[in-house]
């Protein structure tokens, strides 16, 4: 199914985004304190059982099937000298991710996480930004659409992250677009390059913008003249979830740079969206500021490919089993006064 056949789908769909349950989150919060411990003592876990509650629309969230979907795209920008890799790691990294070799593998194993990998035409990368649009309409609202298809029937929470050389720089370009401020407030060292190279990803993300600036007027273009399509696919996978009432746990920079020109515009996207962690990119810190979101985990990742959003959904996991297997004060004949 086309979730989004036309750009004006999409835009529909961001004008009319559905809200949480209210009352399944009335009814979660209420069993919050009928559980045998102390009003609030589990903490965020108890606010994250009444998240899942209201998005799935049920008192006890239900944990069976939860997704991992990595989108994989290759960046024009690459030729700037903008990564510490090649281009070719792309690939190379989306095979071990098929063959189970990478970390998100053996981290989505740890948390019951099924992996979703979807590799977009990465022998094709997108154009470079700073001579014209990264991509055209019909490229952009494919991605959004392959994002969107990962949202299939009966999934109780969705992870989304990426892979792709070049990405932070893209990920800069729309947070700059989105939020303002500096080129150098949005760049960092990405995979790892040094200072020569954060010069060229500064120089990169300010042309970019300037050959741009006067089209970037709704999220749908700023997504197709600056993102790409491992990006653009996750902004449809975060819409589309939103639409069939899945929440989202966003994994790094990149991730969540992605909804950033959406959140911008409706800042009601990141309301089914959990920050899974903090990465070390500079200017995640920044970006989950202005997207109202606070990271569940801080531990200095910086790797992508949905790592620390997975290492998070542990978390997401132990509030929802906590939730669903205590014994309320009646139950336990644990009496309160
Ligand atoms: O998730 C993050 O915050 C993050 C921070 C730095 C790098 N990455 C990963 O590294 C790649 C982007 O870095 P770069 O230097 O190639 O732009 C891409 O594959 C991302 O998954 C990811
Ligand atoms: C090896 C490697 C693995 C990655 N996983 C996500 N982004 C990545 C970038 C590189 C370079």
């Amino acid at each position: 199914m086309t979730l989004f056949p036309t750009v004006a789908a999409f835009e529909a769909a961001l004008e009319a985004l559905p809200a949480a349950d209210e009352a399944a989150r009335g009814a979660a919060s209420l069993r919050q304190t009928q559980l045998t411990k102390p009003p609030g003592s589990l903490g965020r876990l108890e606010d994250l059982a009444v998240f899942m509650a209201g998005w799935q629309g049920r008192e006890r969230p239900r944990f069976e099937r939860a997704r991992a979907a990595i989108f994989a795209g290759n960046h024009g920008v690459a030729v700037h000298g903008v990564s510490a890799f090649p281009v070719s790691v792309t690939a190379q990294m989306v095979d071990n991710f098929r063959r189970g070799g990478a970390a998100i593998n053996a981290l989505a194993d740890a948390v019951g996480l099924e992996l979703f990998i979807a590799d977009i035409d990465l022998e094709t990368p997108t154009a470079d930004f700073t001579t014209g649009p990264a991509m055209d309409e019909a490229a952009c609202l494919a991605a959004l659409n392959i994002g969107a298809d990962v949202v299939v029937p009966g999934l109780d929470l969705l992870v989304v992250g990426e892979m792709g050389i070049g990405n932070s720089t893209s990920a800069a370009a729309l947070c700059l677009r989105s939020y303002g401020g500096t080129a150098a407030g949005w760049v960092g060292p990405g995979t790892g390059v040094d200072v020569a190279g954060i010069a060229r990803k500064i120089a990169v993300v300010e042309a970019g913008i300037g050959r741009h600036d006067d089209f970037l007027r709704t999220p749908f273009e700023t997504l197709r003249r600056v993102g790409g399509r491992e990006i653009v696919a996750i902004a449809g996978a975060v819409v589309a979830a939103r639409l069939a009432g899945v929440p989202v746990v966003l994994d790094g920079f990149i991730s969540s740079a992605a909804i950033a020109p959406i959140a911008a515009a409706y800042p009601g996207i990141t309301e089914h969206c959990i920050a899974g962690h903090c990465s070390a990119e500079p200017g995640h810190e920044r970006l989950l500021a202005a997207l109202k979101l606070e990271p569940l985990l801080r531990l200095g990742m910086r790797l992508g490919e949905g790592s620390g959003a997975a290492v998070a959904v542990g978390v997401i996991r132990s509030a929802v089993a906590a939730h669903d297997g205590m014994a309320t004060f009646a139950e336990a004949g644990v009496s309160v006064a």
